[in-house]
């Protein structure tokens, strides 16, 4: 069984941190996979940290985490990271793929590119975001984690007011945010 999780990672943050130890608990997957998206296709802006930056971000995290890996697939194929060609990919590696979002993916699910296909493909599990209780279709699991409204698109302003992120970001990548001087130089939206 593979769990992937994919996203932005512009950071990576603690409402990340907890999503993934959470999941991982509760289904103790074989392989729990960080894919950092080259471009989250429908998402408008493209990510304020490099990939190599992202990568870095994803690779502290797991040593926080003590599970996971990260693969570069996505960032490597570059354009678009549409989740039915990641999932296509990994089948090939392992029939049974699971494919972590929070609510607000959910709420455009239907958006996805080929989702009748991918739906098909994976297990969608879902976890609470900005809500305290999901609603999902009955074929979609719904998972609960204690409700943290954090996102990195606060976190960027944050760092670029010269606000404080403590307890936000894992402590080493806050460490590294700042030394890299990632956010700071610009305003992000
Ligand atoms: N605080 C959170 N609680 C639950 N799920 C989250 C949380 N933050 C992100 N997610 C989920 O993790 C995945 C990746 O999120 P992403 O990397 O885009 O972070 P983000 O905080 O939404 O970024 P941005 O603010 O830049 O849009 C998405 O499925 C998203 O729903
Ligand atoms: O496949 C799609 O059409 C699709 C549409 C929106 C989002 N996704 C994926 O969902 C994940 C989370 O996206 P985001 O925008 O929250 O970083 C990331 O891996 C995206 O590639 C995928």
């Amino acid at each position: 069984m593979i769990m992937l999780y994919g996203g932005t990672f512009d950071p990576l943050h603690i409402g990340h941190m907890i999503v993934a130890n959470e999941v991982n608990a509760a289904f103790s997957p074989d392989r729990f996979i960080f894919m950092p998206a080259a471009q989250s296709p429908l998402k408008s802006r493209q990510a304020v940290a490099t990939d190599k930056q992202r990568i870095q971000m994803v690779r502290m995290g797991i040593a926080e985490l003590g599970f996971g890996e990260v693969s570069t697939y996505e960032l490597e194929r570059k354009g678009n990271s549409f989740t039915y060609d990641t999932v296509r990919y990994l089948s090939s590696q392992d029939s049974d793929i699971y494919v972590i979002i929070g609510t607000d993916q959910y709420d455009q699910l239907s958006n996805w590119y080929r989702i009748d296909e991918l739906r098909e493909m994976c297990q969608f599990v879902v976890v609470n975001r900005e809500v305290e209780y999901n609603q999902v279709d009955s074929e979609i699991i719904n998972f609960h984690i204690p409700r943290i409204d954090v996102s990195s698109t606060e976190i960027r302003t944050r760092l670029a007011d010269h606000q404080t992120v403590k307890f936000w970001l894992n402590r080493e990548i806050e460490i590294y945010v700042r030394k890299e001087n990632i956010y700071e130089k610009e305003k992000s939206e």
